[in-house]
């Protein structure tokens, strides 16, 4: 049977890390990051998690500033919010939660972020930073799933990585970070030709695509390292769960080692959003940065500037 990896407590590890590096950059700089968590309409779902990441700034000794503004906000004052956040020394990180009202242009209000305060890493300049591998801040999913898949195997360079999914929040974004983790990167999606096949190829595979139980156990490899980044709601009631893209049943008799839903990567998402805050506030006061399981951001086999053939 697969291990199954404990987002739960990585994550909870993660914000002691953070906590820590908050509380010395308190007494060594007199600097307290602060996290702004904008949320325009009243889906309970959203407001849970808007709620779940302004407890946990507060724990790790972070100032969290919550705006809830009503479904009917305009897009100029939900700007003018995000123009006055950005002028604000007390945030160093601004989040708008998504998905936004039909009526608001979410390319506008991503555009509007100061990029050096874009803790979710959505702004063009930080999706550009690392398409070419540089220095910005990354979305905190892709993040939390580089820290997860490190966690267990150490070292990712030289593995294959198969990710299943391209949407901008997590598969683009995931695949940049593991190429930086020098992986060979495989992306499947779905109008990839028999992806199965694809992802059995995987000594790492990712699924994030928001289709419950899509990957079954003929879809990996022996050994594999799964990570499964879906959650989507099903059921009524009492029988109202949450479950992954992994059919976990079969899959767990597969693989090497898996996250589960819930407990897996959803957790540390939001330990990486803190992990993002602290970066932005010492980047923002000139500090040096505690350096993550990541590592440090410097290119390496960078793209060159010039064509090689002219
Ligand atoms: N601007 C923006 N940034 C986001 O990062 C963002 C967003 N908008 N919109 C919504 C999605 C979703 N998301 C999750 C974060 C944590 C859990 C999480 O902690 N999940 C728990 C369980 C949660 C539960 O029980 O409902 C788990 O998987 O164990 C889930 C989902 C961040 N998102
Ligand atoms: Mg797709």
């Amino acid at each position: 049977m697969a291990l199954l990896i404990d987002g739960k407590a990585q994550a909870r590890a993660l914000r002691a890390t953070v906590a820590d590096a908050v509380r010395r950059l308190g007494t060594h700089q007199g600097l307290v990051p602060g996290l702004a968590v904008v949320l325009v309409g009243d889906d309970p779902a959203s407001q849970v998690y808007v709620r779940r990441k302004g407890e946990h700034a507060r724990e790790v000794g972070m100032r969290s500033f919550e705006h809830a503004l009503p479904a009917a906000t305009s897009q100029a004052t939900l700007l003018e919010r995000i123009a006055r956040l950005n002028r604000d020394p007390e945030v160093h990180g601004i989040l708008v939660q998504l998905p936004l009202p039909a009526h608001i242009d979410p390319e506008a209000i991503i555009h509007a972020i100061d990029p050096a305060k874009d803790v979710d890493g959505f702004h063009p300049l930080n999706v550009g930073a690392l398409a070419v591998g540089g220095e910005g801040l990354a979305p905190c999913t892709p993040l939390g799933c580089i820290r997860l898949l490190e966690s267990h195997l150490g070292e990712l360079t030289g593995k294959h990585a198969v990710v299943l999914g391209r949407s901008r929040i997590v598969g683009r974004p995931l695949a940049s970070l593991l190429l930086k983790k020098d992986c060979t990167v495989t992306v499947a999606h779905s109008r990839t030709p028999n992806p199965a096949k694809i992802c059995r190829q995987g000594d790492i595979l990712v699924a994030a695509v928001g289709q419950p139980g899509l990957v079954q156990g003929d879809w990996v490899k022996a050994g594999a390292t799964v990570i499964d980044v879906g959650i989507t709601r099903l059921g009524e009631g009492d029988s109202r769960r949450l479950v992954g893209d992994v059919d976990a049943a079969c899959v767990s008799r597969v693989a090497g080692a898996l996250t589960p839903v819930p407990g897996g990567v959803g957790p540390m998402t939001i330990a990486c959003l803190l992990h993002n805050t602290l970066i932005a506030a010492c980047r923002q006061h000139g500090l040096p940065e505690p350096d993550g399981a990541t590592g440090p951001m410097a290119p390496r086999d960078g793209l060159p500037l010039t064509h090689p053939h002219g």
